[in-house]
């Protein structure tokens, strides 16, 4: 047996409280732990003001946390601030560039800031990688959204960190865009890089990620291998094509949900940990209906995201 490798990213009981004057003190997180395992693409979900962004900044050395502690590739934020600063690359959420330096100039700075030498950068490479070799000469002012995220993630990368933070990086950026995007991040993955993203697309998140995290009000809420997640899902959907015009849902107590989705189909959520679809095609039959067609919609990450943080608001 080997021992359990060091995580990327080990988080225990982080806390953040924001205090600014006239304003009552808001606490963003609250007692958070968790870990990130080497070589995972790991995703960080949660509603609008959860604490995701909090997390990160503190993470980068951005936002000062209230309690608690962190280590980034088995460096400790307080005690090493600078190995662990240089051990994650991070994207954040704000499009921020000074207008007139060109791509190569911004990544040969940033470079430069990391005290990266000369001979080892790899400004062509990265600009190659996310496909702005021929904008290398421009000015930043003239790329186009899309472009400006591609050159953060760049950017991100300047020192060759383990891990790579992106904090939704594709909001605003289109299909295609999103695709190059992933697909760029997915090669860095492949080559060993440890992947945090955080997303609003829970699609993108159930493609893409090995394990998802999820807080809500500053609290964890769950953290588990994607797929696991996504079973734990108890509403399960049958649709169900009936023999003759409904007037009415039919009177099923056993259901959580009855959708009247056209003038003889029915779509109905149900608990799988109570009934199953046998039940419910009996439970309409005791009613009288007869079953032309029957079909069953699988959970996805939407319906756990959902059933989870609103069972935490509870
Ligand atoms: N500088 C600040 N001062 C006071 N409150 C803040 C500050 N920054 C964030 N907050 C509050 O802390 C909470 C968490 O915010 P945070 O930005 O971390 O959430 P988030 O999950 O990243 O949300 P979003 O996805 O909208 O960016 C929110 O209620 C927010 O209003």
């Amino acid at each position: 047996m080997t021992g359990t490798p060091e995580p990327a990213i080990r988080i225990t009981e982080l806390c953040k409280t924001y205090r600014s004057k006239g304003s009552p003190p808001k606490q963003a997180l609250d007692q958070v732990s968790f870990d990130v395992p080497r070589g995972q693409i790991f995703g960080l979900l949660g509603p609008n003001g959860a604490g995701k962004s909090t997390l990160i900044n503190i993470l980068a050395g951005l936002v000062v946390k209230s309690g608690g502690s962190a280590t980034v590739w088995g460096f400790d934020i307080d005690e090493h601030p600078r190995n662990a600063k240089r051990s994650i690359g991070i994207v954040p959420q704000e499009i921020l560039f000074d207008p007139f330096f060109t791509p190569r100039e911004a990544l040969e700075i940033q470079a430069g800031l990391y005290g990266v030498p000369k001979p080892e950068r790899i400004t062509d490479a990265l600009l190659a990688a996310v496909h702005l070799t021929d904008k290398a000469n421009a000015y930043a002012r003239t790329l186009s959204g899309g472009m400006k995220r591609r050159l953060l993630v760049a950017k991100a990368m300047v020192h060759s960190p383990p891990i790579l933070v992106l904090d939704e990086p594709t909001a605003g950026v289109d299909i295609e865009l999103r695709q190059q995007l992933w697909d760029y991040v997915r090669g860095l993955n492949k080559q060993g890089v440890t992947v945090v993203l955080t997303t609003h697309y829970l699609e993108e998140a159930e493609q893409l990620c090995d394990r998802i995290a999820i807080i809500n009000h500053g609290r964890l809420i769950a953290n588990e291998p994607t797929r696991e997640l996504i079973a734990k899902a108890q509403d399960k959907a049958v649709v169900v094509e009936v023999d003759r015009d409904l007037d009415g849902p039919p009177d099923a107590a056993c259901f959580e949900r009855i959708d009247i989705t056209g003038p003889r189909t029915i779509e109905i959520t149900y608990r799988k940990d109570k009934v199953n679809a046998g039940d419910v095609l009996a439970a309409l039959q005791r009613e009288g209906l007869g079953i032309i067609d029957v079909s069953t919609r699988d959970p996805d990450l939407e319906d756990v995201f959902l059933s989870l943080t609103r069972e935490a608001a509870a």
